[in-house]
């Protein structure tokens, strides 16, 4: 996504109501996580496979929701906003709960949240200038967490090991190079943003 794609605040076409299927199911994902957490953290092989079960369920509304929002044509700022928090809340809550259970270190997750809070942090801090949506940068970063995630959970033979670190290397090295393409977009937009403000000023004075 490059700085021109974000919605800037004063160019925003009328929008579809906050409620509406896309959003629904974004919350929903919300709301699976406390669930997912509970289901990781019971013992036995069968619990693993619940868990893993509702991770995917969860993580599929993360494409349907995008999917059914452009389609539908009810793209809102709100899901804009909420998409990348629910995505966040998912894979924040696995990557905590792994390194807790000992099976994922700490320092991976640390950067990945890092990462994730940061940009979070940072959209609310531009927002007034427009909003930064995520990106393909982005979206391609949230499958590899979701893939990586997953073989983790997932209940498997030693001999996964070398694919679950190499899915979760690159899932770090996306998420890191993804974290600062964010960056420059919102230096940018706020540059554009104060640039207007300044250009209006001087036009009304
Ligand atoms: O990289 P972000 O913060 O835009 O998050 C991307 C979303 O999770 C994609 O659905």
């Amino acid at each position: 996504m490059t700085a021109g794609a974000a919605g800037t605040a004063d160019s925003t076409p009328p929008q579809a109501g906050v409620w509406n299927i896309a959003n629904v199911l974004t919350l929903t994902r919300i709301a699976l996580v406390p669930v997912f957490v509970w289901l990781l953290f019971l013992d036995g092989g069968g619990w693993r496979l619940a868990a893993f079960a509702v991770f995917a369920v969860a993580s599929i509304t993360d494409k349907i929701d995008g999917d059914l929002a452009r389609r539908r044509n009810i793209v809102t700022d709100f899901g804009k906003i909420a998409d990348p928090i629910a995505d966040k809340a998912l894979t924040g809550a696995a990557l905590i709960s792994l390194s807790v259970l000992g099976e994922l270190w700490w320092w991976v997750t640390g950067v990945i949240l890092v990462r994730e809070i940061g940009i979070t942090v940072l959209r609310f801090v531009v927002i007034r200038y427009g909003v930064i949506p995520a990106s393909k940068g982005g979206k391609l970063k949230t499958m590899l967490q979701v893939i990586a995630i997953g073989l983790f959970i997932l209940p498997a033979p030693f001999e996964l090991d070398p694919v679950r670190w190499a899915a979760m290397a690159a899932a770090l090295a996306v998420t890191v190079v993804t974290g600062l393409d964010y960056v420059v977009q919102a230096w940018r937009l706020r540059h554009q943003g104060r640039s207007r403000a300044g250009g209006g000023a001087g036009a009304g004075a």
